[in-house]
C-alpha cells in the first residue's frame, strides 16, 4: 500500500485488472470498483445488501452515532431519514439565503486581502456549514481541532481493521504502551461536549423565538411532532453536528480545486465569464434562479467536482452484507467496497483536461445524474452511490454554484507572478494525502474584473452587512426577507 498518491496506485491496478480487484488488508476484503456498470450493478441496484459500512475499530469508542460510520441499521435508517427530510431537492432552497449572504462576505474579504484566498475560503465554508446546521455565523476559521485529532487516531489504529482478532489484546494494553485509547476517548467527550451544548444552544433560541432556519431547529420541530421515526436527543445531537463536518471541508476543497483550475486553464475562465456577462450583466451578481441560463457555467461546476474529487476514494467504504456474485468473482460478507472515484472520474477522453464542454448537454442536477441509468453518462462519482450517497449534494450543487458564478462575475484569477515576471508555477495535480484530499497549497491572484464591479461588492456587503446583529449573526429577518 503506498502511503502516497493512492488514487494512482488504485488507477495502475484498475488498468491491469480491470474494472473490479480486490485488496487482501490483513484478513479483510477490500473490493476496488473503477467502472460505472460495476456502481451500478452493485451500489444502486443491489442496494439492499452493499449499503453497510465496514466495522473499523474507532466505532467501538462511543455510541457510534456518526451516520457517515454507522453500519445501515434501524438507527442509521432514522438518521438518515431526517437527512433526506431536511435536505432534498424540495427544501434544499430554503438554505439560499445563508449562501447569497456568505457568498457576498467572500467576495468582500477577496477584496479586501485577496491574498489570504484560502483562509477566506475556509471561514466561509465553516460559517455557511454552521449557518446552516445551526443558524449561526463563524466570523473566524479556528475550527475544532479533534476533528484532525479524530483522522490521525484512527490510521493509527488501522491495524485493527485489518486484523480484528487484535482487538481485544490492543483493548488490554496498559495505557501508556498504547496511549491512542485515551487519546479517543479525550476526542469522544469533547465532541459529545460540543454536539450536546450546540444542540441546547439552538434549543434556547428556539424558546427565545428566533426563526432563522437551521437543520437541527428543523430536526427539533420535526421531532416533535408524532411520528414513529423520532430521533432520540443524542442522534439529533450527532445528526446535526455531522452535517456541519460533512458540509465543510468538501466544500472547502472542491473550491480551492476551482480556483486552480482557473489558473491552469485562462480559456475556461473566459468563456464562462463571456456567458456571466452576456445573462447576468456588470450591475448584478448572479443568482441560483439564473443557473438554466448559465450552462457554461454549470459545467465549470460539474467538471470542478470530476477533475477535482475531494472524495478521491468515495469518502468512506460500503460494505457488503451477504456472499454475492459478480461477473464470475464471489464477493465475501463483510467485504468492504471501495469506489475509486479518481479512476471513474478519469474514464473520458483527456481526463486531466479541464474542460466544461463535455458535460454541456447535462443539464441534469447531481442527483438527476447519480441514479441516471446509463451510468456511462453519470458526470462524476465525487457524491458517491447507492442508498449512502451523500445526501447533502442538493445544498452542496447551490452552494458550489452561487459562489463559482460570483467569483468568475467579480474577479480575475491569475497565476502569482515570480520576481522576474514570470507565473509561480503550480502542479497540476498535486494533492494533500488522505481520504479527503484537497489541492496542495499553491498560491494565485485574484483582482477585480473592473473598478465598477469592486464598488458594487462594497456596496452590496455594506448592505447585505446591515442585517447583522451586534454579534456578527443573523438578526432573525434574513430567512423570512429572504434578503
Ligand atoms: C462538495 C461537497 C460534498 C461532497 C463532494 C460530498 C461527498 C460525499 C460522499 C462521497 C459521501 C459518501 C457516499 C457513499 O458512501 O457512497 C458523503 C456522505 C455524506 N455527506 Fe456529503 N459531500 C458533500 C457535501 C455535503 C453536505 C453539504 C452535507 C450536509 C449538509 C453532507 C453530508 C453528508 C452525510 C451526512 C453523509 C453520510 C451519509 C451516509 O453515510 O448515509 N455532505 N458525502
Amino acid at each position: 500500500m503506498p502511503s502516497s498518491d493512492f488514487h494512482l496506485q488504485l488507477q495502475k491496478w484498475a488498468q491491469k485488472y480491470g474494472p473490479i480487484f480486490s485488496l487482501k488488508l490483513g484478513s479483510q476484503t477490500l473490493v476496488v470498483l473503477s467502472g460505472p456498470d460495476g456502481v451500478k450493478d452493485l451500489l444502486d441496484k443491489r442496494s439492499n445488501v452493499y449499503s453497510g459500512r465496514p466495522a473499523v475499530f474507532i466505532r467501538e469508542f462511543g455510541d457510534d452515532l456518526n451516520i457517515l460510520m454507522r453500519t445501515n441499521d434501524e438507527t442509521w435508517r432514522r438518521q438518515r431519514k431526517m437527512y433526506h427530510v431536511q435536505l432534498n431537492v424540495n427544501v434544499a432552497d430554503k438554505y439560499i439565503p445563508y449562501q447569497d449572504f456568505e457568498s457576498k462576505e467572500l467576495l468582500w474579504d477577496l477584496l479586501m486581502s485577496p491574498e489570504n484566498f484560502n483562509l477566506h475560503l475556509k471561514r466561509f465554508t465553516t460559517s455557511l456549514a454552521s449557518t446552516m446546521a445551526y443558524g449561526w455565523r463563524t466570523t473566524s476559521v479556528d475550527l475544532p481541532q479533534w476533528i484532525e485529532g479524530y483522522a490521525v487516531a484512527a490510521s493509527q489504529m488501522q491495524i485493527m481493521d485489518w486484523y480484528p482478532i487484535l482487538r481485544p489484546i490492543f483493548r488490554r494494553l496498559p495505557s501508556k504502551i498504547s496511549g491512542i485509547q485515551d487519546e479517543i476517548i479525550r476526542l469522544k467527550n469533547i465532541e459529545e461536549h460540543l454536539w450536546f451544548s450546540l444542540m441546547q444552544d439552538a434549543q434556547d433560541r428556539m424558546k427565545e423565538g428566533e426563526m432563522n432556519e437551521s437543520f437541527c431547529r428543523d430536526m427539533l420541530l420535526e421531532n416533535m411532532s408524532e411520528g414513529k421515526d423520532q430521533l432520540t436527543p443524542k442522534e439529533i445531537a450527532f445528526n446535526a453536528g455531522h452535517a456541519w463536518a460533512g458540509a465543510t471541508d468538501t466544500t472547502y476543497n472542491t473550491l480551492q480545486g476551482f480556483l486552480k483550475a482557473m489558473i491552469l486553464f485562462p480559456d475556461v475562465q473566459r468563456e464562462a465569464q463571456k456567458e456571466i456577462d452576456s445573462v447576468v450583466g456588470k450591475d448584478r451578481l448572479p443568482e441560483w434562479t439564473d443557473l438554466a441560463n448559465l450552462p457554461y457555467v454549470q459545467s465549470c461546476v460539474k467538471e470542478t467536482l470530476r477533475w477535482s474529487p475531494t472524495t478521491i476514494t468515495g469518502g468512506m467504504p460500503h460494505c457488503v452484507a451477504k456472499d454475492d456474485i459478480y461477473m464470475g468473482y464471489r464477493i465475501p460478507a463483510g467485504a468492504s467496497i471501495l469506489q475509486n472515484v479518481w479512476t471513474l472520474n478519469s474514464r473520458v477522453r483527456t481526463p486531466r483536461e479541464f474542460d466544461p464542454t463535455r458535460h454541456f448537454e447535462d443539464r441534469l442536477s447531481s442527483q438527476e445524474s447519480a441514479v441516471q441509468a446509463d451510468s456511462n453518462k453519470r458526470d462524476h462519482f465525487t457524491f458517491g452511490a447507492g442508498r449512502r450517497i451523500c445526501p447533502g449534494l442538493h445544498v452542496a450543487d447551490r452552494s458550489l454554484f452561487i459562489t463559482i458564478s460570483r467569483l468568475l462575475w467579480a474577479f480575475d484569477i491569475t497565476p502569482e507572478m515570480d520576481a522576474s515576471g514570470q507565473p509561480v508555477p503550480i502542479e497540476r495535480d498535486a494533492i494533500t494525502p488522505g481520504f479527503i484530499v484537497a489541492p496542495m497549497p499553491y498560491k494565485c491572484t485574484i483582482r477585480p474584473r473592473d473598478e465598477m464591479r469592486a464598488k458594487i461588492i462594497d456596496s452590496i456587503w455594506k448592505s447585505a452587512s446591515e442585517s447583522l446583529d451586534e454579534n456578527d449573526n443573523y438578526n432573525g429577518h434574513l430567512h423570512r426577507d429572504g434578503a
